[in-house]
């Protein structure tokens, strides 16, 4: 296999949920240690209690003896050594073991990437479904109330995630939402005692941002609002009076002119709610029962809904069962690594992680398991393709916000098509599962949003009957607001389906085909 970049061998907690149970059992082991430690914090503590007492007692005793040699003996080997000893008992460290169980497992914690890439799936979730920042923070996600919030210690970090990032205005808004945060949780004086007062740093986080949007006088506000929280801190009490130095000496000079922002939403299309459809222009109904690409579905058709005809989409129902689906999920579980992106310019040996996809995924040969085989023999059927002539099944697992963003499936350009080299000439994705809110396939040009639903597959070609590209293919994998998503793709190739699907004039000549397009006769 492709040689990893030391970069990308990391866990990647974000890109999948199949982890997330293992980062559960950490830090129910993390909080036991805690209580370990605690305790034999206690017994030492303890200890000390008991020595206090006797040492009283004695004491007393040394008062009313101390003229007599055994009492003035006494105390002095007494002052000569026991005290000595207790200092001893007091500097031996108590809990080494449990802090060495935090060290040993300090490399399994997610890490700075993990955080960048939670916050990063929050963010381009929020701006997919245009969620308001407060309705998040309060678990109002597009539209359904869940029983659960974040808290402020939540928020800040997402403002400052944003506020490194530049999404200045995104960022105030979840300063604000940690400061109703804040304010509904009450006084945290618990939590204080680790991490210094929030509101304070709350407030300093809204004064870096103000800065950077060159709105100073807010800045000033906010950080003396900050001050007001935690008076006698001295970097925050720094950074004001550089700030009020550097207001001084701009006053007068003009603002320099806003720079065009580059929006990345595009990438994640407004319509993966699905709310924008429009009336399809199918002049008649198209839910079909398959039964010509195949023998043997004169015996088992497969129910199949046309969603557009040019380019040709369909949704074949009920082609994984729920044991096929369940093993494939749990075979692959311990061989998911965070997706790339196949290019054809990028080095053929380099594996790297994708941003344009978060996800974890594994590739399995047809032959790979009973399931394996059984779902490519279907789909050899219900396509009429020849499922020799394919790519691996690629199976897939999106995280947190998971998402792929717009893009075609096919390889070559115009210049390097029919020179030899294959391409995709349709793809298919397999749903594993329903995924309770987003999560959806969206096709920007055509209006469509298809849904997963369990044991659904969805098909499409992407070249024509002449086999160039169809760039209304376009597609997204929306962000998954909750639940976890799992789909395989499978690329079908053009080269060995010539006698399948071989080139037409027109739609007029399906009747030609062996391929499920044959249903449009
Ligand atoms: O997960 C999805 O809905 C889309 C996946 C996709 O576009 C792909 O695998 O090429
Ligand atoms: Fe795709």
């Amino acid at each position: 296999s492709a040689p990893v970049l030391e970069e990308d061998k990391k866990q990647r907690y974000s890109r999948s949920v199949v982890t997330m149970d293992e980062l559960l059992v950490l830090d129910d082991y993390l909080t036991s240690n805690l209580g370990n430690f605690a305790e034999w914090l206690s017994r030492k503590a303890k200890t000390i209690r008991w020595g206090i007492y006797q040492m009283k007692k004695r004491h007393l005793a040394y008062r009313k003896h101390v003229f007599n040699p055994f009492g003035s003996y006494s105390l002095i080997r007494h002052m000569q050594s026991d005290w000595l000893m207790w200092q001893l008992f007091l500097e031996k460290p108590v809990g080494q073991d449990q802090l060495a169980y935090i060290e040993s497992i300090k490399s399994k914690l997610p890490q700075d990437h993990d955080f960048f890439d939670a916050a990063e799936g929050l963010r381009k979730l929020q701006a997919t479904y245009m969620m308001a920042t407060n309705d998040v923070a309060k678990g109002l996600l597009d539209g359904v109330q869940y029983n659960s919030s974040l808290a402020s210690i939540d928020c800040l970090a997402m403002a400052k995630h944003l506020l490194n990032e530049w999404w200045l205005p995104e960022a105030e808004g979840w300063i604000l939402a940690g400061i109703e945060a804040h304010d509904r949780a009450g006084y945290q004086t618990e939590m204080q005692g680790l991490r210094g007062p929030l509101k304070a740093e709350l407030y300093r986080t809204q004064g870096k941002v103000q800065k950077d949007q060159e709105n100073h006088k807010g800045a000033l506000q906010a950080y003396q609002t900050a001050l007001q929280h935690s008076p006698h801190d001295s970097e925050i009490f720094m950074e004001y009076r550089n700030l009020e130095r550097r207001v001084l000496t701009l006053s007068g000079i003009e603002p320099e002119e806003e720079e065009e922002e580059v929006d990345d939403i595009q990438f994640l299309p407004a319509c993966c709610s699905g709310r924008c459809e429009v009336v399809r222009q199918l002049r008649r109904l198209y839910c079909v029962y398959n039964h010509v690409t195949a023998p043997f579905l004169r015996l088992s058709p497969i129910k199949t809904e046309i969603l557009s005809i040019e380019p040709f989409v369909v949704i074949l129902h009920d082609m994984v069962s729920k044991k096929e689906g369940a093993l494939i999920r749990s075979s692959s579980k311990m061989h998911l690594f965070p997706s790339a992106i196949a290019s054809v310019d990028a080095p053929k040996d380099e594996y790297q992680v994708a941003s344009s996809r978060t996800s974890k995924s594994v590739w399995f040969p047809n032959d790979f398991n009973n399931a394996t085989l059984k779902i490519s023999e279907r789909l050899e059927e219900a396509t009429g393709l020849d499922m020799f002539h394919t790519e691996y099944f690629q199976i897939m697992n999106y995280g947190l916000g998971g998402y792929f963003e717009t893009h075609i499936d096919t390889l070559l350009s115009n210049e390097t098509r029919f020179n030899g080299t294959r391409d995709r000439i349709a793809t298919t994705l397999f749903y594993l599962n329903d995924v309770p809110q987003g999560g959806g396939t969206h096709f920007p040009k055509l209006n469509l949003t298809v849904f997963p639903k369990a044991g659904s597959v969805l098909f499409w070609y992407n070249l024509d009957f002449k086999g160039n590209d169809v760039m209304n293919t376009l597609h997204t994998g929306c962000p998954v607001i909750v639940g976890s998503k799992w789909v395989i793709s499978k690329w079908i190739s053009d080269m060995g389906q010539e006698l399948k699907r071989p080139c037409i004039e027109s739609i007029s000549n399906v009747k030609y085909l062996n391929s499920a397009e044959k249903l449009l006769i």
